[in-house]
């Protein structure tokens, strides 16, 4: 990890407005307060438990939504996320969509056409490029984003629980070429329930807990405290039923 800094968030938060039955539309704050730090060449991990905020923040890095407080300060730098939510057109075919995505990277198109069998060679689908996306199964989608995403090679890479779908085979394969990019000083954030994932891909970890940073730093102190929060939360939970 370099000492170069690619983004900066001091006390960010985002909210997204909700409709009431009756009355004006509410604010909730999915994020409250978040600060945290992003370097260049740095794999930093997020964990959290269920809505505590951790896609919202990979939408905030990625510049798809806008602090609604707070500072962010950016440096220029291309950014990928990769979700199973944020998906493909599905009536399309894989190959149609490795276009589209080429595209909107600002590729030529012949360049995309000539990329397109390694992209298939690499999420193992070669069989499956002229079938809609829509007809794949969810590991093969998570695939063929994975695919697509190391073909572009962005600066910054947001995968967000992607590493958790498919088999170990491509699982391996994902780790393998995650670390190769780690050594080669390109910047990955990864959002993961995984421990192991979290634990030998990540240079530093950030905690998030109802949308605010509760601790970030070396991967083995952080994830250890957050199970050990986890586990004061089921013991409680335990006696109060
Ligand atoms: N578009 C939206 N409109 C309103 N509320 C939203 C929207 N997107 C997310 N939320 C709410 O914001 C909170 C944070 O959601 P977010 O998806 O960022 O959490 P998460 O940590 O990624 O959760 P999970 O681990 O379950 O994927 C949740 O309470 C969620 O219901």
């Amino acid at each position: 990890m370099s000492e170069e800094l690619l983004l900066d968030l001091k006390n960010t938060g985002v909210c997204y407005r909700r409709r009431r039955l009756f009355g004006n539309d509410e604010c909730y704050w999915a994020l409250d307060d978040v600060s945290l730090q992003l370097y260049k060449g740095e794999t930093l991990g997020i964990i959290g438990r269920n809505g505590a905020g951790k896609t919202t923040l990979l939408k905030l890095l990625a510049d798809i939504i806008r602090p609604d407080r707070g500072e962010l300060v950016r440096r220029p730098a291309s950014y990928v996320i990769l979700s199973l939510r944020l998906g493909f057109l599905e009536q399309l075919s894989a190959r149609d969509n490795i276009i589209m995505s080429g595209m909107l990277f600002g590729m030529g198109r012949d360049e995309i056409e000539a990329r397109i069998p390694e992209i298939m060679e690499f999420a193992e689908l070669e069989d499956y490029a002229d079938a809609p996306v829509a007809t794949y199964s969810m590991g093969m989608s998570a695939r063929l984003g994975f695919a697509i995403a190391m073909s572009a090679d962005p600066d910054v890479m947001l995968i967000d629980e992607m590493l958790a779908v498919g088999d170990s085979g491509f699982r391996e394969k994902s780790a393998a070429v995650l670390r190769e990019r780690m050594l080669s000083n390109r910047t990955v954030v990864l959002v993961a329930h995984n421990e192991p994932a979290i634990r030998n891909l990540c240079s530093r970890v950030v905690w998030i807990e109802n949308g605010r940073t509760v601790e970030q730093g070396e991967p083995e102190t952080v994830v250890t405290n957050y199970r050990e929060h986890l586990r004061k939360l089921t013991a409680d939970k335990g006696a109060t039923s």
